[in-house]
């Protein structure tokens, strides 16, 4: 019986560029359309007959490949984190979209929050908040944002916000300051468990971006 067609997941953003190169290392090459920014498609066609590629956002490459709507995909650790989705496995590091998530408020706000019991905080990463609060003893009321949360605390929406972080200068040009690291961020391949199971050609996958990852570090420890 014929195999139907795998689905590769990708995010559409930033990461995208830099997960690009990594994929075509490991064979996976879009049709030339995929390259048109102004192309409103979302799925295409790749040099391999039995793949294709879906362009979502970040955080629904994981649910696609956490529900096997997708058997693979690459996504930020922030975003694996963030959703804890049992049926998902995120087996290579791929060591692209590196940055960090982080606490930050306003350089001008003096006030200790380690003596309260509670903190207001704007981010699109609720689960990570409410759990990083938690160790430090404080309850976190989360206002899910999906960006600019840069905003939150100069208009009063909450003291602190959590955010991802990479050169700083989103903080810097709002007027914020981290007070406290919470997770560094890697891109990883993941797959869904069931598909990869099942389906050889998804851990056939799995090994090819393992190898591109390998030999991408073993020439960086060699440069
Ligand atoms: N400033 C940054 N520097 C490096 N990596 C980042 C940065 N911001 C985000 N990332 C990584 O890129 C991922 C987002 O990927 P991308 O921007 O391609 O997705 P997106 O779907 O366009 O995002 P969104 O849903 O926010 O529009 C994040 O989950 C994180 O892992
Ligand atoms: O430390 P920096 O290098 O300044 O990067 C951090 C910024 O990058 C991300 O936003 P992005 O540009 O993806 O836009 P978004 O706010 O729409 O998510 C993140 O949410 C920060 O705003």
């Amino acid at each position: 019986m014929p195999q139907s067609d795998l689905t590769f997941a990708v995010p559409k953003g930033r990461l995208l560029d830099d997960a690009l190169p990594v994929m075509e290392r490991a064979g996976v090459v879009p049709e030339p359309g995929f390259h048109d920014k102004a192309n409103r498609a979302l799925c295409f066609a790749t040099a391999r007959e039995d793949l294709r590629l879906i362009r979502v956002r970040a955080f629904d490459v994981a649910t696609f490949v956490a529900h096997g709507a997708a058997q693979i995909g690459i996504v930020g650790s922030d975003v694996i984190e963030e959703f804890d989705y049992a049926d998902l496995y995120a087996p290579v590091d791929l060591d692209i979209g590196h940055c960090h998530l982080a606490v930050a408020k306003q350089a001008e706000d003096t006030r200790d929050i380690d003596a309260q019991s509670h903190v207001r905080v704007a981010t699109k990463y609720p689960n990570i908040t409410r759990k990083h609060f938690e160790r430090h003893g404080i309850q976190a009321e989360c206002v899910k944002l999906n960006g600019a949360m840069e905003l939150a605390p100069s208009l009063g929406l909450s003291r602190r916000i959590v955010d991802l972080v990479s050169t700083g200068t989103t903080l810097r040009e709002n007027g914020l300051v981290e007070t406290m690291r919470i997770l560094d961020i890697t891109a990883r391949l993941i797959v869904n468990r069931a598909a990869l199971k099942t389906d050889s050609r998804v851990a056939e996958l799995v090994e090819t971006f393992r190898r591109e990852a390998d030999a991408r570090a073993s020439q960086q420890v060699a440069a």
